[in-house]
């Protein structure tokens, strides 16, 4: 045969492969979210996401450390309300003194140059374990994005770097930004989770914080799965209102999404790669049916490749450990 064009030439050796690889995992591309409880010296393995747990701060300080040591850059924090201080206003998500607040005030002065993220939305608070304020079985819009903005400037006041509103309301980015400007928060970013689809990979995350649905799901505020141009409007929308970082939730099965929207906007964009994939993985794993660690670096890097400059990642330490090895 006479060939003009030999493409395996560049694939015969792991040299040239990782000459010419085009796309290249590295820790300061992830985001590890963290789960936090009240009390001291507590850890709990979340029942479907074996190998993640929810911690106390003290637990969750440390790991912090950890963390930063390896190269891992960012922080996404969850916390884990307790049931008495649940209500349908969602006002323990404003407490000054509230367990994300404390979280973000003793992460932030034990390794002040990791960017902490915190989550903003009503379910961990809500006793209907919804993102929102419930009225006549609705999740109402406008009431809700008053309580994500007192929630959003708490977050701030307390040190949080940037805050990453997940509850998919209307107009939150920008009453968010506009509060932020007028109470002087100039330095604090915004993470808008913008095209963040009802999912059922989510479920179990529910159960590492105890926040699932009480009634009916979110479909009335979270995408159709069946839609693509929708995320480039939510998307755009979010940027015009203010958003620094967009995002797209999950990404496994939204990698299409995650490509047009990084062909769309200017900022950078970040995937979620969320409990349910995690779970999927771990599971496999556990039955011999798939090797784990490296279904975690084709995902991360699949997802990598698809666009997102950034990836919040339960297996964040497991990535930056292979990439190293
Ligand atoms: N706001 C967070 C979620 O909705 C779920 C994340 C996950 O399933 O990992
Ligand atoms: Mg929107």
């Amino acid at each position: 045969m006479y060939l003009q064009r030999r493409n395996r030439i560049l694939r015969q050796s792991a040299a040239i492969r990782s000459l010419v690889a085009e796309t290249i995992l590295t820790p300061s591309d992830f985001i590890l979210p963290l789960f936090i409880d009240e009390g001291e010296n507590v850890k709990t393995e979340i029942s479907s996401m074996q190998g993640y747990y929810r911690n106390s701060l003290d637990i969750t300080v440390r790991e912090v450390k950890e963390l930063w040591s390896m190269g891992i850059k960012s922080v996404l924090l969850f916390i884990k309300s307790k049931d008495e201080l649940k209500d349908n206003t969602g006002k323990e998500a404003w407490n000054p003194d509230g367990l994300m607040q404390r979280s973000i005030k003793a992460i932030k002065n034990a390794v002040p140059e990791m960017i902490v993220m915190t989550d903003v939305a009503l379910d961990p608070y809500s006793i209907y374990g919804h993102d929102g304020i419930v009225k006549e079985g609705e999740i109402v819009n406008d009431e809700t994005v008053d309580a994500l903005v007192k929630m959003s400037v708490s977050h701030a006041a307390a040190g949080a770097d940037v805050v990453a509103p997940s509850d998919m309301m209307d107009g939150r980015i920008g009453a968010i930004r506009e509060a932020l400007e007028e109470s002087n928060f100039t330095r604090t970013g915004i993470m808008a989770y913008s095209a963040k689809y009802a999912s059922c990979f989510y479920g179990p995350f529910r159960d590492a914080l105890d926040s699932a649905p009480g009634f009916g799901d979110k479909k009335t505020y979270q995408m159709n799965y069946a839609n693509r141009i929708e995320a480039i409007k939510e998307t755009l929308m979010d940027v015009e209102e203010g958003a620094d970082i967009v995002m797209v939730k999950p990404a496994m099965a939204y990698l299409d999404i995650i490509r047009e929207v990084k062909d769309a906007v200017t900022v950078p964009v970040s995937a979620y790669h969320v409990s349910g994939e995690y779970a999927m993985i771990k599971a496999a794993a556990k039955m011999g049916w798939l090797d784990e660690n490296k279904a975690i670096l084709e995902s991360l890097t699949s997802i990598k490749r698809a666009g997102a400059d950034l990836i919040a990642t339960y297996f964040a330490k497991d990535a930056v450990k292979l990439l190293n090895a």
